[in-house]
């Protein structure tokens, strides 16, 4: 198989609607799935290119589109190791993607393969999955022709969550190596993660029933074959909004977002003082759990609580098994709650880095410390050992029985925790390790701290580019001025902070604010997002 340009100028598709602009952002490239056929063409190439680049590593292509409505699709390239795709690359992909006929496409390749000197002769390798969108079988087609044109060996791994993609990926790279990272299948996946449970878990009762809402995505049938895998009598969970045969339910009004967005239950849920629930988006890469309290009050326990949950039970683990030189550090975005913030630099003293939006910033910073645990706010993320800090708990000697449990346990975490990517499925069970492990209720968990009251609010504006952000987007540099308006509201309120930029995601620019009470809270999101539609260009009805 080789890599044929005539083929691949040929065979090009054509963009589904002109003038679309394509761009590889946060999460890849995402959209209405009617105009992603021609994109996943070029996908194929991409990955193929990245593949040769990287000596025949095989690549990873997921087609998803995560919390989007189901008529949304979107895809992303995962690199050797179950990482996104290297950030120099995105430009690229954002070129590729936007050639429009087959003269075009082959300067972007051109331009690709001179500029990482890439070895076309190499063989090329790529895996890919996709979610329960019914898009996807022709999205998936349409990424086949690209790889056949491009010569590449395409393996189709079928319905996957976006986290097991990564896993796949990485073991298939890792295999017959040191850091060899499991089997390479669906059930070694299973047999890993409710093995490792299983351990973390040992000779503790197990809690009452986890109500799992699925969002009526992918996340519902790959719960329910691990299932099959687990003890039940060391995990009774119970799962509701798993359909995804009939139309038009993936996500809708359920799932991770719905719930952190609106700050209640799903509605198909009903939820008792006692119950504990959690809700996965539509590819099972994010989760949030939450309870009603005896007088009705909804509680969310979202990406910061469970950083907080998981920072104390490894730090107190390292100390009980007497390897307390491995320091654990919690990565945050400026999202996260001041109040987690606070909780985790002065009560439990670790330190904590704020980096930008976006996981794969997080992940990076993450891997600067022996444990590195880091969540965005709404509850995507995992935890991350270093080689040393993997080491240091396999070699670990214990000397008392106390020493054995906790480095049992660690290790047992090591191998429960996704170390590619957040994965709904294994936050879930390390939440449900630790809570069993400690005869925690979410109650006991809740108690850490208390969220100050938040708001994020989105203001539509003309361009949203001029938005120029630094201090991990703590900060505005450009527009100019406009920084020191927001800090001249944010004065007023006590406890209170405000930042402003552009998403990535989306054509808006978000508003957050916090402070002491709910009132003073939204006062300052509105004044806010005023001042930015006033400043900047807003467009339609003024917030
Ligand atoms: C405030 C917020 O939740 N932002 C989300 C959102 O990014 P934006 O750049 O804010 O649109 O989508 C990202 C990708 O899913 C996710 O990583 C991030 O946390
Ligand atoms: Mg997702």
């Amino acid at each position: 198989m080789s890599f044929d340009t005539v083929a691949i100028k040929n065979n090009i598709i054509a963009h589904e609607k002109q003038g679309f602009v394509y761009t590889y952002g946060t999460a890849g490239f995402r959209s209405n799935a009617e105009v992603l056929g021609s994109v996943m063409y070029k996908v194929g190439i991409l990955a193929a290119l990245r593949s040769k680049k990287l000596n025949g590593s095989t690549i990873g292509v997921m087609i998803t589109a995560s919390h989007n409505p189901e008529e949304d699709n979107g895809v992303k390239l995962v690199d050797p190791r179950g990482e996104m795709l290297e950030q120099s690359w995105e430009v690229y992909a954002t070129k590729l993607a936007n050639a429009n006929d087959g003269e075009t496409l082959l300067s972007a390749i051109d331009e690709i393969v001179a500029q990482y000197k890439i070895d076309l002769d190499i063989p090329a390798n790529v895996i890919y999955a996709y979610d329960t969108r019914p898009s996807c079988p022709h999205l998936v087609k349409c990424l086949e022709q690209g790889l056949e044109a491009a010569g590449a060996k395409g393996t189709n791994f079928g319905l996957k969550t976006t986290p097991m993609l990564h896993y796949l990926v990485r073991c298939i790279n890792t295999a017959g190596t040191n850091d060899a990272y499991g089997e390479p299948t669906e059930e070694g996946y299973y047999k890993k993660l409710t093995a490792a449970f299983a351990t973390a878990v040992k000779g503790k009762p197990r809690l009452s029933t986890l109500h799992v809402d699925c969002a009526n995505g992918v996340g519902a049938p790959k719960l329910r074959e691990l299932l099959k895998f687990m003890a039940s009598d060391i995990l009774s969970v119970d799962i509701v909004n798993e359909d995804t045969a009939t139309l038009g339910q993936l996500n809708k009004n359920c799932g991770a977002d719905y719930v952190k967005t609106n700050q209640r239950a799903p509605p198909s849920i009903t939820i008792t003082a006692g119950d504990r629930c959690c809700s996965y988006d539509g590819d099972a890469d994010r989760i949030v759990f939450y309870y009603v309290t005896e007088d009705g009050t909804f509680r969310l326990l979202d990406g910061d609580k469970i950083a907080g949950l998981a920072a104390i039970f490894i730090t107190e683990l390292v100390q009980e098994a007497g390897i307390d030189s491995i320091k654990v550090g919690v990565v945050q975005t400026a999202y996260a709650n001041g109040s987690s913030t606070n909780y985790l630099t002065k009560v439990l003293s670790v330190p904590v880095s704020c980096v930008s939006t976006g996981v794969k910033h997080l992940h990076h910073e993450a891997e600067k410390y022996d444990v590195g645990v880091y969540f965005e706010a709404n509850g995507h993320g995992t935890v991350l050992f270093s080689p040393d800090a993997l080491n240091t708990i396999k070699t670990a000697e214990a000397k008392t029985p106390a020493q054995k449990q906790a480095i049992a346990q660690l290790s047992a975490l090591t191998e429960l925790i996704n170390q590619t990517v957040g994965d709904a499925i294994s936050d879930m069970l390390l939440v449900e390790a630790i809570l069993t492990s400690r005869q925690w209720s979410f109650e006991e968990w809740d108690q850490a701290y208390t969220d100050l009251p938040n708001r994020l609010v989105k203001v539509v504006v003309s361009d949203r580019h001029i938005f120029k952000t630094t201090n991990a987007e703590r900060q505005l540099v450009e527009p100019a001025g406009l920084q020191a308006e927001i800090d001249s509201l944010v004065a007023k309120y006590s406890n209170g902070r405000s930042f402003v930029r552009a998403s990535g995601t989306e054509d808006a620019v978000r508003v957050y604010a916090e402070a002491a009470t709910r009132a003073e809270t939204d006062d300052l999101a509105f004044k806010v997002a005023q001042l930015v539609y006033d400043r900047a260009g807003g467009v339609g009805a003024r917030p």
